[in-house]
Order: C-alpha cells, then structure tokens, then sequence
C-alpha cells in the first residue's frame, strides 16, 4: 500500500469554473501513481485542457485539492513539464535555443554550457529531430513543433508531465513511431504522466490507467485499469487480445458517458 509520501499526484475534488459562472470541469476524482502514466479521453470541452491547467499552476483559482506525494503540487521543488496544445514554443528562439533556455530556467542544469549543449542534443536525438537543431519554430511543420515541445518537456527533467494530445498532428505511422519514442523517453525519464488524447487506441496503449470524461458536467469521469496492456511491449500491446478487450470496454464506457 502506498502512504501519501509517495502516492504520487492526487487530484481530489478538482471543480473548474471561469469567470462566466459556467462549469468547465465537473468533479475530478484522480490519482496518478508517482512514475505513473494515466490517459484521458473526452469529448471536445469536458474539460481535458483545463484539468491540465489546474494541474500546471495556470489557472487563477479552482476548488478541491491537488497534492503530490501529500505536499501542494504547486510546491517548488515539484517541477512540472507542460506540453500545450499550441507547443508552447519561443518563434524567436532556434530548436536547441527553446530547449536550452527551458533547462536554464528551470534550474535542472546547474551544468557547464558544454554538457547543457550535450543534453539538448540528446533529446533532440531521442525524438528523431537532430537536424532541426538550428530551425526556428515557425519554419517546421506541427508534428516537428510537437517533437520539439515534448524534447523539451523531457529535457526540464520533471517530476510531474502533462501533455495536451501531443501527437494529434501526425499521420498514423509517424504517430505509432513518436509512441514508441516517448515510451523510450518515459522509461529514461519516467516522470508521473497525465497524457491527454482524443485517440481510444493511444489511450489503451499509453496508459496504465485510462479516465474517460463525460459529457455531463454532473456525471463523474469513469477510471478503467489498464495494467496488462500496460506491463506488455510495446510492440506486442496492439495484436493482443487484452488490447482488443480493452478497446471493447472503453468504447462501451464511451457510448454510456458521451
Ligand atoms: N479561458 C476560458 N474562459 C472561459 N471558458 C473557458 C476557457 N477555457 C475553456 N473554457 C471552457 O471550459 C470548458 C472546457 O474546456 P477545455 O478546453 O478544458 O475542454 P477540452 O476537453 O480540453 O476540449 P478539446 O478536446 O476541444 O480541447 C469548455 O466549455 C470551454 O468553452
């Protein structure tokens, strides 16, 4: 059993509204173990991004409680790496320089510029993206700034990671090969995940525990264990029969909750 010194990220109670008055996020009820990964699937404005928000510090005010390891997950020494929807990258910065400057800020690099450049291209090389080093944002194209933001989710080192559909800008194979990729980089790097998708299939695949939001603000997310599809390789988890029951339960969850 886990004590809370190490249950990692505890979403209780989480209730959103902005200013309007209106829910934008109904009741979250969550827990992520610490080097966890959990998915999240809903429909277009149950709340996805906005549970992310709260989680990353960026909203002004919520209700409820978010913890890691049973200290605020807005404590200072619980660095979270946030992968937006828009990447969230500098267009006035080349690749290595976004990547680099994120180290700098978040401190995890007290290192000689030598060994900072040394970690940027590691990243760089642990997406696929070595040759885009010198390229400013502007000039790549959505899945290239979707390599890059998450290079550099990975490069901060966090304790927390969220990602806000990361790979929603890629054709099928490419998006299979980034999976595989992340899993590499998560395995290097396993910080506790929340991955958002809108994909049923990258849910079962990613997550060892998958929510599904609904659509009704008064309803509560339903939490599906994911372990065996989770514990397998990766390359194995698709022709797999647990992956093909799974899908079947989360799609009948799906037609119940949206
Ligand atoms: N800054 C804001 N001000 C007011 N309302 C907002 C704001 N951001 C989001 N909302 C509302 O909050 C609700 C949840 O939005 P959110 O973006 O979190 O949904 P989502 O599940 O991530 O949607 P999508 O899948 O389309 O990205 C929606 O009704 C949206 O209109």
């Amino acid at each position: 059993m886990s004590n809370s010194a190490n249950s990692g990220l505890n979403i209780r109670k989480l209730r959103v509204e902005y200013s309007s008055g209106q829910p934008a996020l109904g009741e979250v009820n969550l827990q992520v173990p610490e080097h966890g990964i959990v998915t999240i699937i809903g429909p277009s404005g149950s709340g996805k991004s906005t549970l992310l928000r709260a989680v990353a510090g960026l909203l002004p005010r919520y209700e409820g409680d978010l913890l890691f390891n049973g200290a605020s997950v807005h404590h200072k020494e619980t660095l979270i790496g946030l992968v937006p929807q828009n990447y969230g990258l500098l267009p006035w910065k080349t690749v290595q320089a976004n990547i680099a400057i994120a180290m700098r800020i978040t401190r995890r690099s007290e290192k000689s510029r030598q060994e900072r450049d040394r970690l940027v291209r590691h990243w760089l090389k642990s997406m696929g993206i070595s040759d885009l080093a010198d390229r400013y944002p502007l000039s790549l194209s959505g899945g290239q700034q979707q390599r890059v933001a998450i290079a550099r989710a990975f490069a901060v080192l966090p304790t927390i990671m969220l990602l806000d559909e990361p790979f929603s800008a890629l054709d099928a194979i490419t998006r299979e090969a980034l999976q595989q990729l992340f899993l590499d980089n998560w395995l290097e790097h396993p910080a506790t995940t929340l991955f958002v998708t809108h994909d049923v299939e990258e849910a079962i695949l990613l997550g060892q525990r998958v929510i599904v939001m609904p659509a009704d603000k008064q309803d509560h997310p339903a939490i599906i264990e994911n372990e065996t599809v989770f514990g397998m390789k990766h390359e194995d988890k698709r022709s797999s029969a647990a992956f093909f029951e799974q899908t079947k339960v989360i799609r009948k969850v799906m037609q119940e909750k949206w």
